[in-house]
């Protein structure tokens, strides 16, 4: 049997789908190449260029797969851009994910796991880390446009014959530690990957959107994980799913906030290059502190993050960067 992988040519969709090949899995992508792209796509999973809206080509996909589960990436992922342009999100990240949910259900697929976020949380109260009982108070469409998507996918669950988990990931960054994937969508506005590109000059330094959070320097914290730490908790929801285990939903962090300017130090320390930092207005939509709770994850999915590490996170995404200039300039 297969596994479908939506938005495998995205940056996590890339690296799900080495780490299923990795794990001997068949593998199938269906993406629209909007953000991602074809090369990034392992050549040893099968491709479709497609959008998960259109039924007719997932019909198509079921019927010349044996597709076990789905894993769904497939989305539009930046928070700003969702508060001014919401309505393209909820299309996108709703409106689509039903289609594919219903497609799903009418192919009776047995196990679905779906990337949701910890925007769902929006600002926890207090600073402590959040845990998934907290309530769900999304700041921004993107937020909102994933919380419906959880609550469509558990009420499917309860009226069809399909198990689910939903993972929340927190600040998703770093690379692939072979050099295989990173994340490559040009004009990126993650911190991380920002950074690494100021480090190596493809940008004129960093904005800094906001000093004056009530945080110990005035900026922003996140919890930042490895994306091979991420992938690796899917493949864990799968193996739990496929042993019986019931649908759930686990945040995907590792229960440590860094701060906006704690995360520039590291990349400045780790590349050697003092870029500019600019101070700047508060950017719409973001978040005071977001710091998982990750004892459900490590308790029901067994999962044992390996690189809980800023430092490491960090140079694996320079590394990628790095990389990326020079195919750029093949
Ligand atoms: N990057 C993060 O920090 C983060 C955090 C929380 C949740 N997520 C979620 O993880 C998922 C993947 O994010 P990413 O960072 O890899 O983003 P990405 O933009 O790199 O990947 C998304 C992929 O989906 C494809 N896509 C978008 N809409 C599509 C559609 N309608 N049909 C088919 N393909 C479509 C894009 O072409 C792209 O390859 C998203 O659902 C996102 O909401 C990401
Ligand atoms: O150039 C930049 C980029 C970011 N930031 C700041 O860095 C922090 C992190 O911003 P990111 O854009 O890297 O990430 P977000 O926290 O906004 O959102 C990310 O994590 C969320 C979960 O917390 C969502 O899932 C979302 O998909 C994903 O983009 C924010 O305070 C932001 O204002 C800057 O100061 N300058």
């Amino acid at each position: 049997m297969a596994i479908l992988v939506t938005g495998g040519a995205g940056y996590i969709g890339s690296h799900m789908v080495w780490c299923l090949l990795d794990a001997h899995e068949d593998v199938v992508v269906l993406d629209r190449l909007s953000t991602g792209f074809r090369w990034a796509v392992a050549p040893e999973a099968k491709f479709y260029e497609g959008d998960i809206g259109d039924s007719e080509l997932l019909n198509r996909i079921f019927a010349s797969h044996d597709i076990e589960a789905i894993i769904h990436f497939a989305g539009s992922v930046v928070v700003p851009e969702s508060v001014a342009d919401p309505l393209t999100y909820y299309d996108n990240n709703t409106v689509k994910s039903r289609a594919l949910i219903a497609s799903a259900v009418k192919a009776k697929i047995k196990y679905f796991v779906f990337s949701s976020t910890a925007a769902v949380y929006g600002t926890p109260d207090g600073n402590g880390p959040v845990n998934e009982a907290a309530p769900l108070r999304p700041e921004s469409p993107y937020g909102s446009s994933k919380l419906m998507t959880e609550i469509m996918l558990k009420d499917a669950a309860f009226a069809h014959d399909i198990t689910y988990t939903v993972l929340r990931y927190f600040n998703v960054a770093g690379a692939d530690v072979h050099g295989r994937t990173g994340q490559s969508t040009a004009g990126a506005t993650h911190l991380i990957k920002v950074a690494c590109e100021a480090a190596l000059g493809k940008r004129n330094g960093i904005d800094v959107y906001g000093a004056d959070y009530p945080t110990p320097d005035g900026t922003c914290i996140r919890d930042f994980i490895h994306v091979t730490d991420l992938v690796n908790a899917h493949l864990r929801a799968l193996e739990r799913m496929r042993a019986g285990g019931s649908s759930i939903v686990a945040n995907c962090g590792y229960g440590r906030g860094f701060s906006v300017l704690d995360v520039l130090h590291q990349v400045k320390q780790a590349s050697g290059v003092d870029f500019p930092v600019r101070i700047v207005e508060r950017r719409p939509g973001d978040a005071v502190s977001v710091v998982a709770d990750p004892m459900r994850i490590t308790r029901e999915l067994a999962w044992e993050p390996c690189h809980d590490d800023l430092n490491f996170i960090v140079r694996t995404s320079l590394d990628w960067e790095s990389r990326l200039s020079r195919r750029n300039t093949y």
